[in-house]
């Protein structure tokens, strides 16, 4: 595989960045042609779900000659033929060895999909039991405490890809919460997380999911082995831990040297990436919150979004039409972030999930053949709600130096149509008006006109000029149900995929979260002694504060 900025695609987009398109402004290509909505928008229909979705990417710095130069590079870059390796189980996942797999879970369809020549879909079926077993369980009360009581409380220990997922997906579709569970999570070692949420809990009606890929991360194993003594210190007896603590995790061994009754273990395997492991048994504690038929709704729509993947022409493949549109902004006008705006609360998370999805996944400087890249990869993800956003960071998009290419995401039903649905239209008159405002922007004549008589004004006409021609996307969705965010997660991983694979690196694995852990594991001992004589085994940065903190601990 060559380097993205070898093949030919890639030259024809410089040539073109360089020749006519930097010069582009949207404005002035709304008006040149009348039908630019139908020609940059596309919709998506699930067939296993109410899934609904319009992409509308014609607020872009492109013409028909750039999509189709875009297209082709993810054509070069053999998209299509990475894609089918992956939902064929090949080790794409080079570095660690392993297939990606994490379709197979919720390949609701239940066609064979094989790693290393077997079926994963009998054992993916067997856990999805286990769930559905245990999810009815909860929530028709018959799974008790030790002191017979139903359960009420569940609270998810884990971190990462062990957590980010089940908090997002949980907030984003509390309409759907069963009324008598009450969900909770703990991710950070800081023990304040586990404290504040043990508050609220009662150890009698209280399960406790331990969630690790791995089962030894530092993080999850601490707050466990704290959550567990908070338990014992009321319930006494260790066989009683068995009625409140179940695991998640490909670690059989470790699970058992925890504590935990190997018939409380909920597997999965090292084919699911730990950010892309929401749809295994990690996502138990949805499936409580949600009931176990919403949560299969949740994976049929990110099922019809994979077939909708692998079966769209590239022109019309929603996720492969985003990602060529963030490599455009991303290497060519030089964008270093990319803004995910949801115009909904209950999605407030959804941004902060695919911080971990995407700069995980492609914040890498390595290409597949272990040489360096010599253009930019992954962007920063962020973003808020809107509109809260709006009021905090939106003077940035519109008036600062930087370029933030922003995803806005709305549906067009609400669940709370409070006021006769007066805040739902404020909300969405504020959703079309800002993708309007970004892309016209407002000249120094509209600025004048605006203010009539200039002549003791004149100072500030150009505070108030917008240049415009900042580019976005609006997703709009029927509304936030189980299906449709299902296709919306979807949509993202698969959009990372293409990005991926066109910058030609690993998105699987994560070396870079590993080198500040190991440091933390030799920095910990040294806290640990009370011994006062400095520590001098780091640079002076390091043993400066190190040695001031235990100075002043005490
Ligand atoms: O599920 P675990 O094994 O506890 O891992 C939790 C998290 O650990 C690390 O930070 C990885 O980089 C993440 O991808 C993973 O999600």
């Amino acid at each position: 595989m060559v380097l993205a900025n070898e093949l030919a695609a890639w030259h024809t987009l410089q040539r073109h960045y360089d020749s006519e398109a930097k010069q582009y402004i949207m404005r002035e290509l709304f008006i040149k042609d009348p039908t630019r909505f139908e020609t940059f928008s596309r919709q998506f229909k699930g067939s296993l779900t109410d899934a609904e979705i319009l992409l509308d990417f014609s607020k872009n710095v492109i013409t028909q000659d750039t999509f189709a130069t875009l297209i082709q590079l993810a054509k070069e870059a053999d998209v299509e033929g990475f894609r089918d390796k992956m939902f064929s189980g090949e080790h794409i996942n080079f570095t660690e060895d392993r297939a990606v797999l994490h379709v197979a879970l919720r390949n609701v369809s239940n066609t064979p999909i094989y790693d290393n020549g077997k079926d994963v879909m009998p054992e993916v079926n067997e856990v999805l039991d286990q769930i559905k077993n245990t999810a009815n369980a909860i929530g028709d009360g018959s799974w008790t405490g030790y002191t017979g009581k139903p359960i009420t409380d569940i609270v998810n220990i884990g971190i990462g890809g062990s957590d980010l997922g089940p908090v997002m997906v949980t907030e984003a579709l509390k309409p759907y919460a069963k009324p008598n569970i009450k969900t909770h999570f703990v991710s950070n070692i800081d023990g304040t997380h586990l404290a504040e949420t043990l508050k609220k809990v009662n150890p009698e009606t209280t399960l406790f999911i331990i969630a690790s890929k791995t089962f030894t991360t530092q993080e999850t194993i601490t707050n466990a082995t704290s959550a567990k003594a908070w338990f014992l210190e009321t319930a006494k007896n260790e066989s009683h831990v068995a009625k409140h603590f179940v695991a998640i995790s490909t670690n059989s061994d470790a699970v058992t040297k925890f504590g935990i009754d190997p018939a409380n273990m909920f597997r999965f395997w090292d084919w699911v990436g730990g950010r892309y492991s929401l749809w295994s048994a990690i996502g138990l504690s949805i499936a409580i919150y949600i009931g176990f038929d919403n949560y299969h709704q949740l994976l049929s729509g990110a099922h019809d979004m994979d077939n909708h993947f692998r079966n769209a022409p590239l022109e019309q493949n929603l996720p492969v039409i985003l990602g060529v549109l963030g490599v455009w902004y991303n290497n060519f006008f030089g964008a270093q972030t990319h803004a995910i705006l949801p115009y909904d609360q209950y999605l407030h998370r959804f941004p902060a999930y695919f911080q971990q999805g995407d700069m995980e996944s492609n914040g890498k400087y390595v290409t597949r053949e272990g040489t360096t890249v010599t253009y930019q990869t992954g962007p920063i993800i962020w973003g808020e709600p809107g509109t809260n956003g709006q009021h905090a960071f939106y003077q940035l998009l519109h008036q600062g130096t930087k370029i933030v290419p922003a995803d806005f995401i709305a549906p067009i039903q609400t669940h709370n149509s409070i006021g006769n649905g007066k805040h739902h239209e404020i909300l969405l008159s504020n959703f079309f008006a800002q993708t309007e405002a970004l892309m016209l922007g407002k000249s120094k004549e509209e600025v004048i006109s605006e203010l009539g008589d200039i002549s003791d004004k004149e100072h500030i006409v150009p505070h108030k000029i917008f240049l415009g021609n900042r580019p976005t996307n609006s997703i709009l969705v029927q509304k936030i149900t189980p299906g449709t965010l299902g296709a919306l997660i979807a949509m993202y991983e698969h959009k990372i995929f293409v990005q991926g694979i066109i910058w030609n690196i690993n998105s699987f694995d994560q070396w870079g979260v590993e080198l500040g852990k190991v440091l933390a594991k030799k920095i910990l001992p040294e806290l640990q002694n009370q011994d006062v004589t400095p520590v001098s085994s780091h640079d002076a940065s390091t043993n400066g504060l190190v040695n001031y903190y235990k100075a002043k601990r005490n």
